[in-house]
């Protein structure tokens, strides 16, 4: 069956039964050793330009929460940094763990955060995210971690939402959002070429990880947990533990934008 998840018979280590590119040569998330990263000065600085008025809504697809933005024009983009083309920001999401001290899908020399921040563009050579998405340069997804501090205002905005979004397939409209206010100060990135890490696993993506994490409290945490993967009338199964681990490096190599 496609219901795939990240529960003892539908996680990640199923997932090569339905999906077997999971054994791929490109595959997310890595394990970013920042002693082995080479730096290249050719590397630009990343340039994200974004639009609040194209946030379209907030919505529980049962694997993550998720903000949706209108694509249709060129008003929130990604631009330069490794990659060649323009490229329009169609949502982003978050996996997390079911404690502080795990969550995040990429991990440093080892360190796992408690969250991470996915924002997902595709390149505007292809018509569309799912055209794209099936080309090997199709998708540049910004990785972003969280780590415990003080409480983040502007992903309180989003944790506002949820009592609307708590199961499965619910959704509710949510405007004026500027994702620009979960990036880090420092854009200092690694960038690596890999894949989605849900399935179908596509090997379209290029990778561009933030060395700077953003905060967040142990109780915003905590209210993300509050989630549910399950649907409304269905036994309730808090929304914990959304990550893949770590896959092989398999020799690719991993650039850093910085010194
Ligand atoms: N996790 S991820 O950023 O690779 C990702 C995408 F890019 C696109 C769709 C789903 C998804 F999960
Ligand atoms: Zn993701």
């Amino acid at each position: 069956s496609h219901a795939w998840g990240y529960g003892a018979h539908t996680g990640p280590d199923k997932w090569a039964d339905s999906f077997p590119i999971a054994n791929g040569p490109r595959q997310s998330p890595i394990n970013i050793v920042p002693g082995d990263a080479s730096y290249d000065p050719a590397l630009k600085p990343l340039v994200l330009k974004y639009d609040p008025s194209t946030c379209l809504e907030i919505l529980n697809n049962g694997h993550s929460f998720q903000v949706t933005f209108l694509d249709d024009i060129d008003s929130s983009t990604l631009k330069d940094g490794p990659v060649l083309f323009n490229h329009r920001l169609k949502q982003f999401h978050f996996h997390w763990g079911s404690s502080d001290d795990h969550g995040s899908e990429h991990t440093v020399a080892g360190t796992k955060y408690p969250a991470e921040l996915h924002l997902v563009h595709w390149n505007t050579k292809y018509a569309n995210f799912g055209e794209a998405a099936s080309q090997p340069d199709g998708l540049a997804v910004v990785g972003v971690f969280l780590k415990i501090g003080e409480e983040n205002p502007n992903l309180q905005k989003l944790i506002d939402e949820f009592d609307s979004i708590k199961t499965k397939d619910s959704q509710c409209s949510f405007a004026d959002f500027n994702p620009e206010s979960l990036l880090p100060g420092c854009l200092d990135y690694w960038t690596y070429e890999g894949s989605l890490t849900t399935p179908p696993l596509l090997e379209s993506v290029t990778w561009i990880v933030c060395k700077e994490p953003i905060s967040v409290s142990s109780e915003q945490m905590a209210k993300f947990r509050s989630l549910l993967f399950s649907g409304e009338g269905e036994a309730e199964c808090c929304m914990v533990d959304n990550y893949r681990p770590p896959q092989p490096l398999r020799g690719r190599t991993v650039r850093a934008s910085f010194q």
